[in-house]
C-alpha cells in the first residue's frame, strides 16, 4: 500500500459511472456516539438526484446494518451492503435477510460490557458483528482492543479484528468491502459502469483495491497516511461539494452541453 500523502482529487466522471458510498465519516461527520450523527434534508435530495441520474446505480458500502441505515436516512431508502457486505439490498425496494447473532458473540457482548463498566463505552451488537465504540472514552480503547483479541482465540476460526482509531470491531472474515462492491457491479443497473467509490477509513481500502482493479475511482476522505486509493478529498464537507458537482455535471453532459 503506498503511502500517499497528496493525492489528487478525483475528476468529475465520464460516461457511465455507478457510485458506491461510505457513510460515516464520508458523508456524514462523526459523533461521539453512532446514534448522534446527523442527516439533513439537502444530503437526502443530493442521493435521491444521485441515484436518479444514474438509473439506479447507487449504493451505501457500509459497516452499519441496513436497519440502522434506513432509520438514519428515512424515509429515503437505497440500495445497500451493510455490515461490511454480511447483508445486501440489491434492488431498491428489495428484501433484506438480517444477519442474526451467534450465541458465542452475545456472550460475549455481555461479557465486555461488565468487562469495561463505563457508560462512555457504547457496545454496538449488529448480529453476527461486535463493534465497542470508546469515541467517548478514548482511554478504554486500548483495553477494549485486548479484550476482542483475547476472545479472537475463544471464537470459532473466521472471525478478525478491526481495530479503529474510536473503537474495534469483531467480524466474520466474509464481511468486507470489496465483495460487495463485486457483488453490486454483477447487478444490471450496475454492470457496463465505472465504479466510483468513496470512503475514510481501514475498512474501506479493500473497497479501494476491488474498485482499482475495475479501472475505477478510488477517493479516500481526509488521509492520514498509506491507503489504495487513487484520488482524496479533505473531509465530508469536501466530499458532498465534490458529489454535488459530480450530480450536475451529469445533468449537463447528458444534456449535450459538456463534451466527452
Ligand atoms: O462503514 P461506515 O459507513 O463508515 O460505518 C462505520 C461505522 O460507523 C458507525 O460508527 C462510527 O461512527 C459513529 C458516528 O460518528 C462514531 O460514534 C463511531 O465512533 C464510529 O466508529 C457505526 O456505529 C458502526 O456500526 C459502523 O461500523
Ligand atoms: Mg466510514
Amino acid at each position: 500500500m503506498p503511502v500517499s500523502p497528496n493525492l489528487p482529487a478525483p475528476a468529475l466522471p465520464q460516461g457511465p459511472w455507478a457510485l458506491f458510498l461510505d457513510i460515516d465519516g464520508t458523508l456524514l461527520e462523526h459523533a461521539a456516539h453512532p446514534d448522534a450523527v446527523v442527516v439533513g434534508d439537502e444530503l437526502r435530495a443530493l442521493l435521491a438526484s444521485l441515484e436518479a441520474r444514474l438509473d439506479g446505480a447507487l449504493a451505501f458500502i457500509t459497516g452499519r446494518s441496513i436497519a440502522a441505515v434506513d432509520n438514519l436516512f428515512q424515509p429515503l431508502r437505497l440500495r445497500a451492503a451493510g455490515l461490511y457486505g454480511l447483508e445486501h439490498r440489491l434492488a431498491r425496494d428489495g428484501p433484506v435477510e438480517a444477519a442474526g447473532e451467534p450465541a458465542d458473540i452475545a456472550a460475549l457482548a455481555q461479557e465486555i460490557e461488565a468487562e469495561l463498566d463505563n457508560a462512555d463505552v457504547y457496545i454496538e451488537r449488529k448480529g453476527p458483528i461486535l463493534a465497542i465504540h470508546t469515541r467517548a472514552a478514548p482511554h478504554l480503547l486500548r483495553r477494549a482492543t485486548q479484550l476482542v483479541e483475547q476472545a479472537l482465540g475463544r471464537l470459532p476460526a473466521g472471525y478478525r479484528v478491526l481495530a479503529g482509531n474510536a473503537g474495534v470491531e469483531l467480524m466474520p472474515l466474509e464481511a468486507a468491502k470489496g465483495a460487495a462492491i463485486r457483488r453490486f457491479m454483477e447487478e444490471s443497473a450496475f454492470s457496463g459502469r465505472r465504479p466510483v467509490f468513496l470512503g475514510d477509513d481501514t475498512s474501506d481500502e479493500n473497497g479501494f483495491e476491488v474498485v482499482n482493479e475495475m479501472d475505477g475511482v478510488s477517493v479516500r476522505i481526509k488521509p492520514r497516511g498509506p491507503t489504495a486509493a487513487r484520488h482524496a478529498l479533505a473531509g465530508v464537507e469536501e466530499a458532498l461539494v465534490w458529489l454535488d458537482a459530480a450530480n450536475h455535471s451529469n445533468a449537463e453532459k447528458s444534456a449535450g452541453l459538456v463534451a466527452t
